[in-house]
């Protein structure tokens, strides 16, 4: 599949060359534990010593009981969180705080309402100083890539959710991360736009190689998209199964939703969600 044509906009993105988002570094958490103080003074120990390494343009999919500390390891990656022990790096660089090069998506796809779809999406690079005919057309590209050419100039009110959440993957992607971090991003959606969106970002990714990492509380959908499931364990949550999903290597890289009637898949479905409840 050949890969759409980019502009170097940053002395990183010029030492990859021009036309790559992809991921180059190593993303990992290294005995990563992290607690809360609630409001009533109580800890709560949300997760425990996670150690993990996600290889540059791996798309890991994450699950696990409700609670169990999935969204903090996120935060922690995209730096909104500092860990009470242990450390996030990306590459050489230990993440203390958030990063263009890691974009996140969450289940509500929080566009600013009183801009246009486009000039949701050309934010985060305006706000970086990328001149206007570049943004514009990486806007224009984008867009036409999450197939919402035509909605450009609409309102985020004016499309249905999961062209909003289509509309927010095109906006973190403008911004060209090479991380990409999705809390539940198809959580809110219909069954058949979860589906849709499901085989885009797949095709997206293929074609761009960030690193992904996803969270979802479908066992399906994470052995669907991911390279690499990994189970978590109640609060405080471990890491209790790290599951390598090879199925693109058996059926090739194209195969969409058939693959999941095959016994490979279902045999890894089946060992995932067995893990999920013994935990
Ligand atoms: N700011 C906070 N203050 C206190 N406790 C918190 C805070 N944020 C999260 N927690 C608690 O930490 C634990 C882990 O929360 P987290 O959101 O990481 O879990 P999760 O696995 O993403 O949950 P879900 O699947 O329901 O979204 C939960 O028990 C939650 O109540």
């Amino acid at each position: 599949m050949s890969r759409p044509a980019e502009h170097i906009d940053d002395a990183t993105t010029a030492q990859r060359g021009p036309g790559s988002t992809a991921s180059t570094q190593e993303l990992l958490l290294d005995g990563v534990s992290h607690h809360y103080v609630a409001g009533s003074g109580n800890i709560v120990h949300a997760v425990a010593e996670a150690t993990l390494r996600i290889p540059a343009g791996q798309f890991v999919c994450v699950v696990g009981p409700s609670g169990c500390g999935k969204t903090t390891l996120l935060k922690v990656l995209a730096g909104f969180l500092s860990p009470s022990s242990g450390e996030a790096r990306y590459g050489d660089d230990v993440i203390s705080g958030p990063s263009y090069q890691r974009g996140v998506v969450f289940q509500q796809a929080n566009l600013y309402p009183w801009l246009s779809i486009r000039g949701n999406v050309e934010l985060g690079p305006r706000f970086r100083g990328v001149p206007r005919k570049e943004r514009a057309e990486r806007a224009e590209r984008l867009l036409e890539m999450v197939g919402l050419p035509q909605f450009a100039d609409a309102k985020p009110y004016e499309l249905s959710g999961g062209m909003q959440q289509r509309a927010q993957i095109a906006r973190v992607l403008a911004n060209q991360p090479e991380v990409v971090l999705m809390d539940e991003p198809f959580g809110a959606l219909d069954a058949l736009t979860r589906e849709r969106l499901q085989a885009d970002l797949l095709r997206i990714q293929r074609q761009r190689r960030q690193t992904v990492f996803f969270i979802t509380h479908s066992v399906e959908e994470a052995v669907f998209l991911g390279d690499r499931v990994l189970v978590m364990s109640p609060r405080p949550g471990r890491i209790v199964l790290d599951e390598p999903v090879d199925l693109a290597a058996t059926y090739g890289p194209e195969v969409g939703v058939e693959m999941k009637s095959t016994p490979e898949f279902i045999e890894i479905r089946d060992r995932v969600a067995g893990a999920i409840q013994i935990v």
